[in-house]
């Protein structure tokens, strides 16, 4: 049954002109929980989520959002999704009380008390012009009132950019505190890896357009490993290192971070010609940045 997917797209694609945004990505989203998408950037996340919000059309494939057709959503579809981005857009010129009391009457699952708890994070007066406030008040006042529609999905593109420790913190409880209480199913956009891993029960990492990898955060740390060798002279040629992501020398040592590597790794080196080798876990900032980047685009030499 399609409902069983907050999330179901088959073979979607998007070009803009020469560009390939999205490229046969199949991807489903299972209900429930906090999904973070992760990606370098152009990777084609705002892009996919344009499309699921019915902002943009694919150029060829399907999307579906909670059991719709991303294309053919009706107000009613609409208002069973949140959505809050990083430019926080909200009419600037109306005051806190004016926009909240709009949002009221719009959303009939209004959650009052959803509403006023996330909203007691943050120092917003009622009086308040929208323009008048911070960028993390507006952040917060934004997710206040997505909360508060009672969404049963809730997408958020960058939620937390510029904004300080503080109120990234009170960002983040927010959001668990709707995600403990309701029945609403997060995706979370985000470059942030310590968000991440603080609140994400699920990781789907998008790289040119494709889905390159999807699980629990620990699973994909446990994918990643950093060996440490010493070796004297050179060592291996990198071509020949098995599931290589990056190669530094430290202070004489080898530094190796290599993924879907065994023990049988330790072998490789120690054939190598390594005098002793150590292998550690690795955080999930360095996991997915160290992926990432080794497909990152580079200046042509
Ligand atoms: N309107 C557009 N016209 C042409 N190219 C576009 C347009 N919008 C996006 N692109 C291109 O499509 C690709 C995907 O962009 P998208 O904004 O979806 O990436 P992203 O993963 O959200 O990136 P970031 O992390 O930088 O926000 C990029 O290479 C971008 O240059």
């Amino acid at each position: 049954m399609h409902d069983d997917y907050v999330i179901e797209t088959q073979a979607l694609s998007k070009r803009y002109g020469r560009k390939l945004a999205l490229d046969h990505l199949d991807l489903k989203i299972p209900r429930g929980r906090i999904h973070a998408v992760v990606g370098a950037n152009g990777a084609g996340k705002s892009t996919l989520f344009r499309i699921l919000l019915g902002f943009l059309p694919p150029t060829a494939g399907s999307a579906r959002i909670l059991g719709r057709d991303s294309q053919r959503l009706t107000p009613e579809d609409r208002g069973r999704i949140g959505f809050v981005n990083e430019e926080h857009t909200l009419p600037t010129w109306m005051r806190v009380n004016a926009v909240t009391a709009m949002h009221r009457r719009q959303y009939p699952r209004w959650n009052e008390d959803a509403f006023q708890q996330v909203l007691g994070h943050y120092h917003v007066l009622p009086e308040q012009k929208i323009a008048q406030l911070s960028r993390g008040e507006r952040a917060g006042f934004n997710l206040a009132l997505a909360l508060a529609q009672g969404p049963e999905l809730l997408v958020l593109d960058e939620p937390t950019l510029g904004l300080d420790v503080v109120a990234k913190r009170a960002f983040l409880e927010s959001l668990m505190y709707s995600n403990a209480a309701d029945a609403c199913t997060v995706i979370y956009c985000s470059h942030q890896m310590e968000e991440i891993e603080r609140v994400a029960d699920n990781l789907v990492i998008l790289e040119r357009g494709r889905l390159m990898h999807m699980s629990a955060p620990d699973e994909f740390c446990a994918r990643v490993t950093h060996w440490v060798a010493d070796i004297p002279f050179k060592g291996p040629d990198p071509s020949l290192v098995p599931g290589l992501l990056q190669l530094q020398r430290l202070d004489g040592l080898h530094h190796y971070l290599v993924l879907d590597q065994d023990d049988d790794f330790a072998e490789f080196l120690r054939a190598s010609g390594a005098r002793s080798v150590q292998s550690m876990p690795v955080s999930l900032d360095r996991a997915v940045n160290g992926f990432l980047a080794k497909n990152h685009a580079a200046p042509t030499a």
